[in-house]
């Protein structure tokens, strides 16, 4: 048995293997008891790696049942195999499905629900870079949030029969500022911005019961990152390769725990409705937006 603690709430876990013994799997069970998020049921898109995969894990090790959304199946089955080795077959369902189609998204969360019996936290995280299509970017990126958006709504809003949320949409660094080797995937993340903060003024005033954030990181450790520099996803801007490396040495690279502990926060902390989390190598903050008055 393995105690460990998550740095952002000091929620004690416990991780079991399966050669644990029977008084130890007990423990297991009654620390899941007691954590933040037992009972509760998330669905991530975009969950088989890089921060879909840190966001799933730290719901799990914080006692939520997870169903992890990505188009790539192969992926998602090794991610699959080794949460069930970790935490136990019933706490995963696995979805391959991507966000660009509205069927395969609206069967997955129905699946979700009709297994875990409800759903309680959203996490419209499946993005991608691409400027040569951008038309795939907008798609992926924006569309996707707002369809994961409109249909976590559907089942979470009180008025529904739902149990109420929280909805996490991932933005960026990008979604609150210039990264001008990316214009079209820096629309894509203000657009997530702007979206998600109408969507939670409306969510406040008609009461559905559903908080929903943004998560702004700076450059994190994924997969993702390659694309500030390869051919064929910069397009036009491949030019400005140099800049884009300065660029990335001056802000730094983050850890994928630290961007998912900041996650949690916007998921647990029940004050934050209509709030963009910036995440730096200095640390997080709530961007502070202008105030418009009539
Ligand atoms: N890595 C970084 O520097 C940062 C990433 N982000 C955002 O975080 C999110 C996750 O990115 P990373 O983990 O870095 O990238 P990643 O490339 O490591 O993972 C993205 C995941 O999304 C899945 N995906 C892609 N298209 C999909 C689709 N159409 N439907 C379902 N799943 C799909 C992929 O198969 C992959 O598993 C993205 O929205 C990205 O824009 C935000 C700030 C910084
Ligand atoms: C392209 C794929 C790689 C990563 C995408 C990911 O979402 C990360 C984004 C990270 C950074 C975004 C930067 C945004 C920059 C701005 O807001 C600029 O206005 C500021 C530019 C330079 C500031 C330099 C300085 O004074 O520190």
């Amino acid at each position: 048995m393995i105690c460990t603690y998550s740095r952002c709430l000091l929620i004690p876990f416990v991780k079991c293997s399966s050669s644990v013994s029977g008084p130890v799997r007990l423990l297991s069970y009654l620390t899941t008891l007691m954590m933040a998020l037992h009972g509760k049921v998330a669905l991530v898109t975009g969950a088989a790696q890089g921060l879909g995969k840190g966001f799933s894990e730290i719901l799990l090790q914080n006692g939520a049942k997870v169903a992890l959304l990505d188009v790539n199946e192969k992926g998602g089955k090794v991610l699959k195999a080794a949460f069930d080795k970790e935490y136990g077959p019933d706490r995963t369902l696995l979805l391959t499905c991507t966000v660009e189609s509205e069927e395969q998204l609206k069967d997955a969360f129905q699946k979700t629900v009709d297994t875990f019996g409800g759903l309680d936290i959203v996490c419209n995280n499946a993005g991608i870079v691409n400027e040569n299509n951008w038309e795939k970017c907008v798609s992926i990126n924006l569309n996707g949030v707002v369809r994961g958006t409109y249909l976590a709504l559907q089942h979470m809003k009180k008025e529904n029969g739902g149990r109420g949320g929280v909805i996490v949409n991932v933005s960026s660094l990008a979604g609150l500022g210039p990264l001008l080797t990316a214009p079209i995937y820096t629309a894509t993340k203000h657009g997530v911005v702007g979206f998600s903060r109408a969507m939670a003024d409306a969510s406040s005033v008609c009461d559905y019961g559903v908080r929903i954030n943004m998560l702004c990181p700076s450059f994190a450790d994924t997969s993702l990152l390659t694309c500030l520099t390869s051919d064929e996803t910069a397009g036009q801007f491949i030019s400005l390769r140099g800049v884009a490396e300065k660029m990335k040495d001056q802000f730094g690279v983050l850890e994928v725990s630290v961007v998912a502990e900041n996650f949690l926060k916007l998921v647990t902390d029940e004050s934050r409705n209509g709030e963009a989390l910036m995440v730096q190598m200095q640390g997080a903050s709530y961007v502070t937006f202008p105030k418009m008055s009539a």
